[in-house]
This record gives structure tokens, C-alpha cells and sequence, in this order.
């Protein structure tokens, strides 16, 4: 039995002086356990709060009442213990700094030596695939690497917690494959926690060992978690795979939007 990594009991958020028509909070009584090592991806539709929750996992963001704690300790601010990528690689990477460099950051505010720094950043960009870019700068590297490097990143950090927000919504279908694939790899060599969260029904299949799903309409908040019970790879052709696809589509067909 693997050790609770994420416990969150009756979260709710509300935006101030925003909230929708119905002036719902827009996350309501959220109750949700996340296990050491498992990747739990939360999908839903545009609006629904999935960024709003990640962000609050992460600390970027207060909550309105209720709790949420990461290896038993409750969340107040951002931490080492969780790292974030985004979907917006750019924003996550010093353009002045190689990609080596970039992979350091962390290690170098935590004051870990050159050396030391050095060897673990190339541990990790050889572990995400790109232990030949390590010199370039990020305009020189597509949105696959640099996603790559994100990861690489967070690796070296040494995060227990990966928080993946769409992160490869940006990404040519051909490139999101791939990245999917590199994904579970990397998940499976590491063992790290990952929440991830996507709009997409198959990329939740094809990515999560648990899937919550996260509806703003006609209910508000987590109207469905399940296992995906069949092995990785996996693939959109497997009679498995189609079978909880449609079961899963069930639930966003709402009229008025999940
Ligand atoms: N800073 C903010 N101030 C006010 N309202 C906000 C703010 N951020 C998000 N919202 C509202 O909260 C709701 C949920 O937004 P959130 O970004 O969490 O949804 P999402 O499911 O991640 O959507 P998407 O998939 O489009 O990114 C939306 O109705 C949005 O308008």
C-alpha cells in the first residue's frame, strides 16, 4: 500500500468579485487522495477549475476553506517538493541561459557546486532525451524539448511531485504522441507523483493510473474517479481502451457542458 502523497478535504474556492452567473464558488467541496507514485490526471472541460486546483496544490494560489496537504504537511506556499510545468515553456525558462544552465537553476540557488550541478543536470537530460542539446539556448529548441527540459528540471530538483498543467496542449499531434510515451517512461524509471491535468478524454487514457473528472455544470467539482485498470503502452485501438473512452464521454455529455 503506497503512502498518501496528496490529501485534499472539502476544498472550495471562490474569486473574488467573480464566480459564475450562478455565483458558485468554482471549486466546491473538493475531496480528493492522491498516492505516492501514482499519476492521477484530472480532466474536464475549459472553465471548469482544473488549473484553479493545480494551482492551489502547487501554492501559487490561497484557497477559500478547506484543506489541502502534501506529504502531511498543508500547503501555504509553493515548495521544492512540487514542481510545476507548464504549458507555456517559455515562461518557464530563462532565455539567457542554456539549457544545461536552466536544468541547474535550482541546484545553483540551493548552492549545490558546479560540478555536483553539472553531473546531475546531465543525468537528467539524458534521462528526458537530449543529452546532445544541453549547449543550446531555449529559441533553439521546439516545443517537444522544451518541455523536455521542463522536466528535466523538475527532475534535478529533485520534486516528489510533478504538477503538469496541459503541458502539451501547445504541441503538433505527431510531437504530443511522443511526448505521451517519453511521459510514462520517464513516470515509470522515477516513480514520482504526477497530477496532470488535460480536456482530453484519450490523452487522460492514455497517461492515467486514476482519472478524476472535474465538472463545472450542472454539478460543480469531481463527479467521477477511476482506475484505468489496463496496462501501458496503451493505445486508442485497444477494446479496453474504447470501452471506458465511451464510458468516460458519458460524462461530458451534459448539454450545457460538463
Ligand atoms: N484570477 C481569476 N479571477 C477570477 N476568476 C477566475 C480567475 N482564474 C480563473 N477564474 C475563473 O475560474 C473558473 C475556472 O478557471 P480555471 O482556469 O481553473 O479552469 P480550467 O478548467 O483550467 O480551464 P481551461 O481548461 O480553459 O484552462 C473560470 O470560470 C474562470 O473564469
Amino acid at each position: 500500500m503506497r503512502d498518501l502523497a496528496i490529501h485534499i478535504e472539502h476544498l472550495s474556492k471562490s474569486y473574488e468579485g467573480s464566480g459564475r452567473e450562478t455565483g458558485r464558488p468554482v471549486l466546491d467541496n473538493i475531496n480528493l487522495e492522491i498516492m505516492q507514485g501514482e499519476f492521477h490526471v484530472l480532466l474536464g472541460s475549459s472553465g471548469c477549475g482544473k488549473s484553479t486546483l493545480l494551482n492551489i496544490i502547487a501554492g501559487f494560489l490561497p484557497k477559500t476553506s478547506g484543506t489541502v496537504s502534501v506529504n502531511g504537511r498543508e500547503v501555504v506556499r509553493p515548495g521544492r517538493d512540487r514542481g510545476v510545468v507548464f504549458q507555456n515553456a517559455d515562461a518557464a525558462m530563462f532565455p539567457w541561459l542554456t539549457v544545461t544552465e536552466n536544468v541547474e537553476f535550482g541546484l545553483r540557488m540551493q548552492g549545490v557546486d558546479k560540478e555536483k550541478r553539472r553531473t546531475i543536470a546531465q543525468e537528467y537530460l539524458q534521462l528526458v532525451g537530449l543529452s546532445s542539446h544541453g549547449s543550446k539556448y531555449p529559441h533553439e529548441l521546439s516545443g517537444g524539448m522544451k518541455q523536455r527540459v521542463q522536466l528535466a528540471r523538475l527532475l534535478a530538483n529533485d520534486s516528489a511531485i510533478l504538477i503538469m498543467d496541459e503541458p502539451f496542449g501547445a504541441l503538433d499531434a505527431q510531437t504530443r504522441k511522443i511526448m505521451q510515451r517519453e511521459l510514462i517512461r520517464i513516470w515509470e524509471k522515477t516513480a514520482k507523483t504526477i497530477v496532470f491535468v488535460t480536456h482530453d478524454i484519450q490523452e487522460a487514457l492514455l497517461l492515467g493510473e486514476k482519472i478524476s473528472i472535474l465538472a463545472a455544470f450542472p454539478q460543480t467539482g469531481i463527479v467521477k474517479t477511476c482506475w484505468v485498470e489496463f496496462p501501458y503502452p496503451r493505445r486508442e485501438t485497444d477494446q479496453a481502451f474504447i470501452q471506458q473512452y465511451l464510458e468516460l464521454l458519458g460524462y461530458f455529455d451534459f448539454g450545457g457542458g460538463i
